[in-house]
This record gives C-alpha cells, sequence and structure tokens, in this order.
C-alpha cells in the first residue's frame, strides 16, 4: 500500500515538474516562441556548446580588436542590445511588478559596467524606466559618453544604493552589470556593500556575462543568484552553475572563423535574433 502511494507521489510530482518547465517556457516564449529552441535543439546546444576559461575569454575579447579590428563601442552596443532584447523577452512589462515597470541597473567599472549602460538606454526605448547606479566610472571618452546619452534620455543616476528594502520596493527588477569576465579575488571596495545589497533583494536579479562576485571559472555558491543570466559571445564556465530560471546568449557578432578556431560550437540564433535561449543546467 505504502510502495503504491509513494510511486504515485512521485509520478505527480515528476508530472507536477514538467508543468512548470512547460509553463515557463509558455511564459517565456508566449513573446519569444522563435526563441525557445525545441528539446531536440536544447540538446544538442547542452551537449556541444563551449563553455570558456577566463583566459580564454579574454583571448578571444582581445582577438575581436586586434585581429578584426572590431571597436569596443560596437561590440558593446551590440552586447548590451541582446541584453535588452532577453530582458525585456522574459520580464515583460506586466511582469516588472512596480508601477511604470521601475528598473535599477547597477554598473561596474569596466566594459560589463558599459554593456548595463547600453542595455539601460535601450530598455527605455522600450518603455522601461530605469535608473542607473554607477558609483566608479572610468574617465574614458567611451563611458563619458554613454553617460550623456543616458542623461539626455532622462534616464536617472542614483548616487547611493539604497537598502535592500527599499530598492526591492521601488523597482521590479535589478540588471547586475557590475563585473564581467574580468572580474578577480575578493570583491573591493566599494562593491563588497553593493554585493551584499543585491545578495538580499527580493525582486529579480539579471545578470550581465558573469554573475557579479562569482569566480569567473568554479562561480561562487555564496555569492548573487540571478534569476537571469544573458552570456556574451559564449558562455563562461561558471555558468554551467547558473540556477535561475533564464539563461540566453547575446553578442551575435562572432565571426565563424573565430568560432572554429576556439570550437565555440555556438548555437544558431533563430533568423535574424540578437538572442538565443541556452538550456538549463539543472
Ligand atoms: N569580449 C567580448 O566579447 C565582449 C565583452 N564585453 C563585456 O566586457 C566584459 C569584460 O570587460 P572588462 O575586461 O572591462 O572587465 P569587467 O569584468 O567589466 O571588470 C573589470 C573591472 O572590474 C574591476 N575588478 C576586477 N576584479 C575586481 C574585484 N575583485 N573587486 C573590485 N573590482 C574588481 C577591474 O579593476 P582593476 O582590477 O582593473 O583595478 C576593472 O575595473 C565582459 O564580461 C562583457 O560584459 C562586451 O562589452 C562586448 C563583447
Ligand atoms: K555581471
Amino acid at each position: 500500500m505504502i510502495r503504491n502511494l509513494s510511486l504515485q507521489s512521485t509520478r505527480s510530482l515528476r508530472c507536477l515538474l514538467k508543468l512548470r518547465v512547460i509553463s515557463d517556457h509558455l511564459s517565456a516564449s508566449r513573446h519569444s516562441n522563435l526563441l525557445i529552441p525545441s528539446r531536440k535543439q536544447h540538446n544538442k546546444m547542452a551537449a556541444s556548446v563551449k563553455y570558456l576559461g577566463q583566459e580564454e575569454a579574454q583571448n578571444i575579447d582581445q582577438e575581436l580588436f586586434n585581429e578584426y579590428r572590431f571597436s569596443v563601442d560596437q561590440l558593446m552596443e551590440l552586447a548590451g542590445l541582446s541584453c535588452a532584447v532577453a530582458i525585456a523577452t522574459c520580464y515583460p512589462h506586466d511582469a516588472v511588478k512596480k508601477a511604470e515597470s521601475r528598473v535599477l541597473v547597477c554598473a561596474g567599472p569596466g566594459n560589463n559596467g558599459g554593456d548595463g549602460l547600453v542595455c539601460a538606454r535601450h530598455l527605455k526605448l522600450f518603455g522601461y524606466q530605469p535608473s542607473i547606479f554607477y558609483p566608479k566610472r572610468p574617465s574614458k571618452p567611451l563611458f563619458q559618453g554613454l553617460v550623456t546619452q543616458c542623461t539626455s534620455m532622462n534616464i536617472p543616476f542614483i548616487t547611493e544604493l539604497p537598502s535592500p528594502e527599499t530598492v526591492s520596493s521601488t523597482y521590479g527588477l535589478v540588471v547586475d552589470a557590475l563585473f564581467g569576465f574580468s572580474f578577480k579575488g575578493d570583491v573591493r571596495a566599494p562593491f563588497g556593500e553593493v554585493l551584499t545589497t543585491l545578495k538580499s533583494l527580493s525582486v529579480p536579479i539579471c545578470s550581465i556575462d558573469v554573475p557579479s562576485g562569482w569566480n569567473v571559472e568554479k562561480g561562487n555558491p555564496d555569492g548573487l543568484q540571478p534569476d537571469f543570466l544573458i552570456s556574451l559571445t559564449a558562455p563562461k564556465m561558471c555558468a554551467r552553475l547558473f540556477r535561475g530560471r533564464y539563461h540566453y546568449l547575446g553578442g551575435r557578432f562572432v565571426p565563424q572563423s573565430l568560432a572554429e578556431k576556439y570550437q565555440l560550437n555556438l548555437p544558431e540564433y533563430p533568423g535574424t535574433e540578437c538572442i538565443v535561449r541556452l538550456p538549463d543546467q539543472s
């Protein structure tokens, strides 16, 4: 009798889990049925897409700039746009709980932060109400230009990061653009407390390229646990430990010869889309 019961309960648990996966796909694909690869494609991607080490990611970065002569601005614009498209796909206006779809973008001192500024600008154009927290700004013209563009589009910059409770009650979504694949060692001020605040939020966190504060290869079990991750160019090794709901690939700018040289085995992007969903790692 007990055996039957437990058998039944495992069966019903399994079908509940299946329903959950289907409903997740349906809710995300409600706005983007093109972006959810079939189960077959999923399996193919899971099997073959390459997860990059930190040095490899930096080498590809350098090759894009030095061999292929891309400018940082070009890649950052494409990367930031893909972040905004993926976020809008997964968190359409009605899903961003707070009134006027308020989003807080936390930008760091490097190019990951630059992606965040570009993402904020595109989210504004998509009808979201982004604000930006940008505590440490590089003095380079690229970043000054990005700040000017945001300011001229009435995207406010906040100078202090409020308490987790205030952030969670003011914004429906937080974009983590603090650190990407060049994060190294223990987090240095002023970003330690920023990460502590982000870890205590009760609203979804969308991480760009790498969940900030994670070791790019080994991850960080005590670190941020974002709901959403968009890997740029190709996923980093730590992305294998991502357990949120949405994992996307963006930054559709990799020349075939470079993809072949590093055997990236990137999945196909559907049609003209600038993002593609990657399979869950669970
Ligand atoms: N290549 C591509 O395909 C593309 C790459 N793109 C984007 O570039 C990102 C990589 O950008 P990135 O190299 O500027 O490094 P990033 O991760 O932003 O951080 C560097 C900054 O963080 C700081 N810092 C580091 N460790 C720290 C710590 N423990 N505690 C505190 N601070 C720390 C470090 O300071 P430093 O060590 O130099 O003093 C430096 O200021 C990549 O993830 C992607 O998002 C896209 O734009 C386009 C396509
Ligand atoms: K990040």
